[in-house]
């Protein structure tokens, strides 16, 4: 048969770092501080509604739904985004459940990009927005945070990796037709400031560009950081897609809820996608995730909100590993927000020889020998940059500390004993 099978759309996008780095850390490691997701349960009233919806009377429940999201979802949904941006949202036009935040980008970019159009994506980023912009016919733009270093001496923060403004205008052209913004960001951490977010809102109002806001870590921002939304931002509402997780919310990876906010402009053309795609999500977790909200809207800022309480143990996590990185000389970089921490790991380069001209960056083989002879997984910082800069910050390796004590110390003795016998 001497037909192509595979339609050129796929082209350059067959390489995914999670399918690679999840068999590694299932096959070798011991203790896995890979894939972004917690190794303890999310809250018991999110549990406890997932299982009224399930064995409760109300048997529709196992049945389909409505396409664009159960009306208890996005109708609390619709109240507390409209809360958050300080607008009335009608929940069948403004909100729109996917499949996690994963399909609300995939809907964002079939709906929006075609051949020809530019998206401009900050490095190092959420490896998927590549090729997914590729995926509909677009060409993805990279403008990277560079970082700098820290004075007197201070550790590197996440709030030490910034765009260049001059760099970052120089990335519009009449060719661009969005941009994607993750702050929180993964895998640095960073929590966008007021003023990087109005630098990019006025280049967006300025070229006509629409934003998509990847948001899935807006509860998970520390020392008194404040998660700032750029739809908030003048002339940002109308041309911003908010998109949102229930796995990052409510510590819940698995059930693969997310949404989008935005205006209907925006959100009629991801209805398209979306009912031509998936068309539905699992209608009884989206009970448990409306249920979910509805208690947090009740508890909005108070000390029992899960909002309030899950930075606040994740802060300490993430003080923990800081610490225990720092001691044996894998200098972290404190995130600001996420449950993500990049740590330079130039100190323990000396076990792992590096291997002239090779097409994989150190930071790969790195962590591939780390899991494969110490048992401890990581992602290589490599694998958040477009192919023409993977080299570029190839001594760094990105931890998820969204873990239990016992996991993070099992790390840390890892690390420890790994120092002593250097
Ligand atoms: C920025 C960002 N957007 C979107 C998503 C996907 O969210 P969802 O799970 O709701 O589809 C993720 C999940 N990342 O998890 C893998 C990892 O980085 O270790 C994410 O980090």
């Amino acid at each position: 048969m001497s037909r192509p099978v595979q339609a050129r759309r796929l082209e350059g996008t067959d390489k995914n770092i999670w399918v690679e780095f999840v068999k590694l850390a299932a096959t070798y490691s011991t203790v896995n501080l890979g894939q972004g997701f917690p190794d303890f349960p999310p809250p018991d009233f999110l549990k406890e509604a997932f299982a009224r919806a399930l064995s409760g009377e109300n048997h529709m429940l196992h049945q389909y739904t409505r396409a664009f999201g159960h009306p208890p979802l996005v109708k609390i949904l619709a109240q507390f985004f409209g809360k958050l941006l300080g607008q009335e949202l009608d929940p069948m036009n403004n909100v729109m459940v996917t499949v996690g935040a994963y399909q609300a980008l995939f809907c964002c970019f079939q709906a929006f990009i075609e051949e020809g159009d530019e998206v401009i994506i900050i490095e190092p980023f959420f490896d998927c927005y590549e090729p997914m912009v590729k995926m509909a016919g677009g060409t993805p733009v990279f403008v990277p945070l560079r970082p700098k270093a820290p004075k007197d001496g201070k550790l590197m923060s996440s709030a030490d990796w910034q765009l260049d403004p001059a760099e970052l205008a120089s990335k519009f052209s009449e060719r661009t037709k969005a941009i994607v913004l993750n702050s929180p960001n993964n895998p640095l951490g960073k929590v966008f400031s007021r003023g990087e977010l109005e630098l990019i809102a006025d280049l967006c109002v300025k070229h006509d560009v629409l934003c998509i806001s990847d948001e899935v870590y807006e509860w998970l921002v520390y020392d008194g950081k404040e998660h700032i939304r750029i739809a908030s931002l003048q002339g940002m509402w109308d041309r911003t897609v908010i998109i949102g997780s229930a796995g990052k919310t409510f510590s819940a990876t698995g059930w693969k809820v997310g949404w989008t906010v935005g205006p209907n402009r925006l959100l009629q053309h991801l209805r398209t996608v979306h009912q031509n795609s998936v068309y539905h999500c699992a209608t009884v977790a989206q009970e448990a995730v409306a249920q979910g909200f509805q208690r947090e809207l009740e508890l909005y800022g108070k000390p029992d909100s899960y909002f309030v309480q899950l930075p606040k143990e994740l802060q300490r996590k993430r003080d923990w590993l800081v610490q225990s990185l720092d001691a044996v000389g894998m200098k972290p970089i404190v995130p600001e927000g996420t449950y993500f921490l990049v740590a330079d790991i130039s100190k323990f380069k000396s076990d792992v020889p590096d291997v002239p001209d090779s097409d994989e960056p150190y930071d790969s083989r790195f962590a591939k020998w780390m899991v494969k002879n110490k048992g401890l997984a990581a992602i290589p910082l490599s694998a958040f940059y477009s192919g023409a800069h993977k080299n570029n910050y190839s001594h760094f390796i990105r931890f998820c500390f969204a873990k239990e004590e016992a996991t993070l110390k099992a790390a840390s003795d890892i690390l420890q004993k790994w120092k002593q016998e250097k």
